[in-house]
């Protein structure tokens, strides 16, 4: 990970890059994001974390625009979600990313840069933006191989690098690590730390693996549609006596199942 550049923080008084407010999303005949509220600080790392099918990619498409039946308050970056504007200023990888399989790496971010920025003028800034886009993900080695060669990890960085050009300030990344080896994950990790602190972006990152969150500023604890803690990694482990993220997720589980037995469950038998 390389030849990152632009070093600016957002400053602490800087408005959330998103607000949400009453935030509800309907999918099909059922509510799968209910009346969410919580916000997303700027130039920070913050993981969205929960069981498969709890509401992640749902609210993740919602914040880029893709999501439809959205009601409630939801801003980024200063507009409501989904405004065209937006589009330049967002990068986001779904879960299963697709990348031209006959093209090279480097030609299909050519072919990327030039639907960002179209034109010949730019042709330059195009080409430094692709060198440094494919540097960022660790795949100068296989610029010139075909995406259709490499493997599963590396086709997924490919998406990656894509999101990345044009600088974006808000990444929105769909369970980024899911098959990667250790060593890929400490590495794109690194690359995340790096984009927050030196270019200052903001990345909301969604896993379902614990240990992840614990490389994150803060973050949205999500279970049914439902955010059950909005808060840092170490405040959420002392506020629950917890040794770890995931053990303080587990004892939030268990508070809210005390608190509201989930509507349609079984009671449970001591
Ligand atoms: N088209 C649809 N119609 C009805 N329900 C849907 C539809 N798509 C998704 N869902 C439901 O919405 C809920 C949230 O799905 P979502 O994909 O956002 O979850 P997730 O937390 O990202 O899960 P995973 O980690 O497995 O990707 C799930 O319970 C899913 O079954």
């Amino acid at each position: 990970m390389m030849n990152i550049k632009t070093p600016a923080r957002a400053p602490a008084t800087a408005p959330a890059a998103i607000h949400a407010e009453d935030l509800k999303v309907i999918r099909g005949h059922r509510t799968v994001l209910r009346d969410l509220a919580f916000t997303v600080p700027r130039g920070q790392i913050t993981g969205l974390l929960g069981p498969s099918g709890c509401g992640k990619s749902t609210l993740m498409r919602a914040v880029v625009g893709t999501q439809a039946k959205v009601t409630g308050t939801l801003d980024v970056l200063d507009h409501p979600a989904g405004t065209p504007a937006l589009r330049s200023r967002i990068g986001y990888v779904t879960q299963d990313p697709s990348v031209y399989e006959d093209l090279t790496v480097r030609q299909s971010l050519d072919y990327f840069a030039a639907v960002l920025t179209p034109g010949r003028g730019p042709a330059a800034r195009r080409r430094e933006d692709v060198t440094r886009a494919i540097a960022d993900v660790d795949l100068t080695g296989h610029a010139d191989a075909l995406a259709g060669n490499l493997s599963g990890g590396q086709r997924n960085r490919v998406s990656l690098a894509v999101a990345l050009l044009g600088a974006p300030e808000l990444l929105v990344l769909d369970e980024p690590t899911v098959g990667l080896d250790p060593v890929l994950r400490r590495d794109l990790w690194n690359l995340f730390h790096t984009l927050s602190d030196q270019r200052g972006t903001t990345i909301l990152v969604s896993s379902h693996v614990m240990d992840e969150a614990e490389r994150c500023h803060r973050l949205l604890l999500m279970r049914e549609g439902e955010i059950l803690a909005d808060d840092t990694p170490d405040a959420l482990r002392e506020r629950t006596g917890s040794g770890t993220v995931e053990e303080a997720f587990l004892h939030l589980v268990d508070e809210a199942n005390a608190a509201q037995p989930h509507p349609g469950r079984e009671p449970q038998l001591p």
